[in-house]
């Protein structure tokens, strides 16, 4: 099992985000988790990705707790809404910071930059490319380790449909575990095999993405 969650419970103050949940996610999965907003789908992939520690519960990552285990957190690649990339550096600067970090071979800056099509722009500054563009190059710097597991929180929010068709591409030939977060159903049924669906901090439904529209409307009526 790559990732096990077993009665995780977050509280922020009084407020309790995440019930107790609990679910397993296999090696090479890919997963959709969906569900209308403040369910704790982010909460969820925080803990999961040891960002947040859960108030209580067993959260669990290659067998390790990717809260305290900093070899785990490597084994992560997270892209967000927000791309988290340096507006003032150049594309190839950027990659290069993450390459650093996580002590990556730079060899693979060059190579991921071709095959997101920012190689011909590589030494252009970030603060002046499109949307598209950054989630582009915020998606190949998630991927310059070579993480096993891929988390993408609303990745594809403000992408259009072009970005999109790429974006589902590079998720089709990933080598990896996909944990999605979206509000996109037909994303979810295109990307991912599974569903999970939380609302108000716990999972209504776990199953196949397929049919996931009308399953939605119905777990959420
Ligand atoms: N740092 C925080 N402090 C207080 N409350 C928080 C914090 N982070 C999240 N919450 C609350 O926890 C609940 C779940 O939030 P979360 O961001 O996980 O939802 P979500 O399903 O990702 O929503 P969305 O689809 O809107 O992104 C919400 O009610 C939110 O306000």
């Amino acid at each position: 099992m790559d990732v096990v969650l077993r009665n995780v419970v977050k509280k922020f103050g009084k407020f309790v985000a995440l019930h107790g949940i609990s679910f397993e996610i296999r090696k090479g999965e890919k997963v959709a988790l969906l569900g209308p907003n403040g369910a704790g789908k982010t909460t969820t992939v925080r803990i999961i990705s040891g960002i947040t520690k859960p108030t209580s519960g067993e959260v669990r990552v290659a067998g390790k707790d990717p809260f305290r285990d900093y070899e785990v957190k490597k084994m992560f690649g997270v892209v967000s809404h927000h791309t988290f990339l340096y507006e003032e550096l150049t594309a190839y600067e950027n990659l290069e910071f993450y390459a650093k970090l996580y002590e990556a071979d730079e060899g693979r800056i060059a190579e991921l930059l071709k095959e997101f099509g920012l190689y011909e722009r590589r030494h252009e500054l970030v603060r002046n490319f499109s949307r598209g563009m950054k989630q582009r190059l915020a998606i190949a710097r998630a991927l310059i380790h070579s993480p096993k597991i891929l988390i993408l929180d609303e990745a594809t929010t403000g992408l259009d449909v072009f970005g999109k068709k790429e974006l589902f591409t590079i998720l089709e030939n990933f080598d990896g575990t996909i944990l999605l977060t979206t509000h996109d159903l037909e994303e979810a049924e295109k990307t991912c095999e599974r569903a999970l669906i939380m609302s108000s901090g716990r999972i209504v439904f776990d199953g196949s993405s397929e049919d996931i529209g009308s399953i939605y409307k119905e777990v959420l009526s």
